[in-house]
C-alpha cells in the first residue's frame, strides 16, 4: 500500500493544501438549529461530510465531541470516519493518544489497522511519555499505509511551560520530539508519514522544523485567533511541509451546504496566498 505521505501529497495537490475539523461543539449545534444529541451530532456530520468530503484534502474529526454522547456517539464516528473515505478525503482523527507502549499497542490497532471499526487515515498522539513510547503506532501505520502526527508545540498557551523546557542536552522538549519524527522520515519521498503539530499561533519560537521529513498540521486558525499570515512568521522556512488546519472558522458558516464549501474556499484562498505552490 501507498505510504500515507505519498497519499497526502497527492491529496494536496489535487485539492489544496487545507485540513477541515469536525468539531461538533454545543454551541455549533444550536447555531446549526440542532439538538444537543446524537440526532444533532449524526446532522451536523453528515452536513460536514456532504460539503466537504469530496473536496478538502484532509477531515479532521474531533473524537472528544463524539466520545461525550458515549457509544452511540462513538457510532456515529465510525459513520462518519466511513462517509468521508467514500467520499474521498483523508481522515486525520484527532484523538491525540499516548500511554505506555503495551498500550500504545491497543490504540494502534484501534486506529490504524485496516480491519478496526475506527480505522482512519492518520491520528494524531501524545509523546508525554516518551516519543519511544508511540513506536507501536509508528510501526503499524508504516505496515499499513498510515499517519501518526505528533504533538510538538501545540496552539494553546498553556503548552509552552512544557514544550519549551529545556532538556539536560540543551534543547528544548519540543526540538527532541522534532528531532525524533525527523528521524523516523528519514529518507522517505516525496513526503514522510510522521508528522508533527505546530500551532499556527505559538510566532516564532526559533525551534529547527527544517529536517523534519513529513507535513506539519498547523491548528490555531481562525477561531483561536492565528490568520494565514501568521503561518510565515511560525513556519518560516519549512512552509512546504504545513497543512493549515480549521475547525470553528468553516463550521461557524453552516448549517448550509454551499456556505461552508465557501468558508472553506475562502480560508484555503487565504492560505495559498502564504503557502509555496504544491
Ligand atoms: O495544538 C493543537 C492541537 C490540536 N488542536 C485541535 O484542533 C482543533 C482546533 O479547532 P478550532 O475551532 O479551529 O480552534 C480542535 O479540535 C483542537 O482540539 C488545537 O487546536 N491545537
Amino acid at each position: 500500500m501507498e505510504s500515507f505521505g505519498t497519499r497526502l501529497h497527492r491529496a494536496v495537490i489535487e485539492r489544496g493544501p487545507l485540513c477541515v475539523g469536525i468539531d461538533p461543539h454545543p454551541g455549533l449545534l444550536a447555531q446549526w438549529g440542532l439538538p444537543d444529541d446524537v440526532h444533532g451530532l449524526d446532522r451536523f456530520s453528515r452536513t460536514v461530510v456532504e460539503a466537504l468530503g469530496d473536496r478538502v484534502a484532509v477531515v479532521k474529526p474531533q473524537s472528544a465531541f463524539f466520545e461525550r454522547f458515549g457509544s452511540r456517539g462513538v457510532a456515529i464516528l465510525e459513520s462518519t470516519i466511513r462517509q468521508l473515505r467514500d467520499a474521498g478525503s483523508l481522515v486525520l482523527l484527532d484523538v491525540k493518544r499516548g500511554d505506555i507502549g503495551s498500550t500504545v499497542s491497543a490504540y494502534a490497532a484501534a486506529y490504524l489497522d485496516p480491519s478496526s471499526p475506527m480505522y482512519v487515515d492518520a491520528v494524531t498522539a501524545s509523546p508525554y511519555l516518551g516519543v519511544g513510547s508511540l513506536a507501536p503506532m509508528f510501526e503499524l501505520a508504516a505496515e499499513h499505509g498510515g499517519g501518526v502526527f505528533v504533538l510538538a508545540l501545540t496552539s494553546n498557551p498553556e503548552g509552552a511551560a512544557v514544550q519549551r523546557a529545556v532538556t539536560a542536552d540543551g534543547r528544548t522538549v519540543a526540538q527532541t520530539v522534532i528531532d525524533e519524527i525527523s528521524q523516523l522520515n528519514m529518507g522517505a519521498s516525496p513526503l514522510g508519514s510522521f508528522g508533527l503539530v505546530v500551532g499556527a499561533t505559538i510566532g516564532d519560537t526559533g525551534h529547527d522544523l527544517s529536517g523534519v521529513g513529513g507535513p506539519l498540521l498547523a491548528p490555531g486558525l481562525g477561531a483561536q485567533g492565528a490568520g494565514a499570515a501568521d503561518l510565515r512568521t511560525v513556519f518560516g522556512s519549512s512552509l512546504a511541509s504545513v497543512l493549515p488546519s480549521y475547525s470553528r472558522e468553516v463550521l461557524s458558516a453552516g448549517p448550509d451546504v454551499a456556505a461552508l464549501r465557501a468558508a472553506a474556499d475562502r480560508v484555503l484562498v487565504d492560505c495559498r496566498a502564504v503557502l509555496p505552490a504544491r
